[in-house]
């Protein structure tokens, strides 16, 4: 996989952008990942900020660099020229407001255009721990997904930790997915899906993981 960077300590090195209007919660699903806690408030971030973390997959050492970028337009020319070099693209909206949720095409957009062509793009919809709140429908979020064929969707509560490990495994998993598949020379770059398919899956009890 292009950019993909050999480390003498891990067996893959994946370089992770989080992107998504304001406040959907990027830092704090970040931060819940990195540290294990939830931060109830944090600044609104400036420009990017990184971080790391390891994960033990199938007996393979993966190191996850994570960089957090600013939903803030004013930042935009500076998370703009991070896009190049990742591997993966979580874009997160806020299920409680829907005006995060209809952004999303426009993230897509940007992917497209600056990111590289291979990369693997994941939907997150945060703050699934406000029920009451919520004004996404779990539906559209797949019909979305699937429409600019992207790997899953998963509904996330950085307050309250769920799915947010599911997340960087599953876009690590796919990583290491494509890019066995690349070394061995089975297939092209971009049409690698032997070893792994579409997940869309909610954090709710009642609506079992969907796969397809
Ligand atoms: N209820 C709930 N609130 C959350 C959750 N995650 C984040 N928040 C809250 O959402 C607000 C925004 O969180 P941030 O992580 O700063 O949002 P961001 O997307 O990084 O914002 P920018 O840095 O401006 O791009 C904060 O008040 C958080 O406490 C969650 O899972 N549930």
């Amino acid at each position: 996989m292009p950019g993909l960077v050999p480390d003498e300590a891990c067996d893959y090195l994946f370089k992770i952008i989080l992107l998504g209007d304001s406040d959907v919660g990027k830092t704090c699903v970040v931060h819940r990942f990195h540290s294990g806690h939830f931060r109830e408030r944090h600044h609104n971030t400036i420009g990017v900020d990184f971080s790391v973390r390891s994960l033990l997959l199938d007996g393979k050492k993966v190191k996850i660099q994570v960089w957090d970028t600013a939903g803030q337009e004013r930042f935009r020319t500076i998370t703009q020229s991070y896009y190049r070099s990742a591997h993966g693209a979580i874009l997160a909206y806020d299920l409680t407001r829907r005006s995060t949720f209809e952004s999303i095409p426009h993230w897509i957009h940007e992917i497209e255009k600056y990111g590289a062509a291979n990369l693997v793009i994941m939907l997150i919809g945060n703050k699934s721990d406000a029920v009451d709140k919520r004004q996404v429908l779990f539906e559209d979020a797949c019909t979305l997904a699937e429409k600019h064929g992207l790997l899953a969707v998963l509904e996330t509560s950085a307050k309250e930790a769920q799915n947010i490990e599911e997340v960087f495994t599953l876009m690590a998993k796919e990583l290491i997915a494509r890019n066995t598949l690349q070394l061995h020379g089975e297939n092209p770059p971009n049409s690698i899906y032997l070893d792994s398919r579409p997940v869309i899956a909610s954090q709710s009890p009642e609506k079992s993981p969907c796969l397809c």
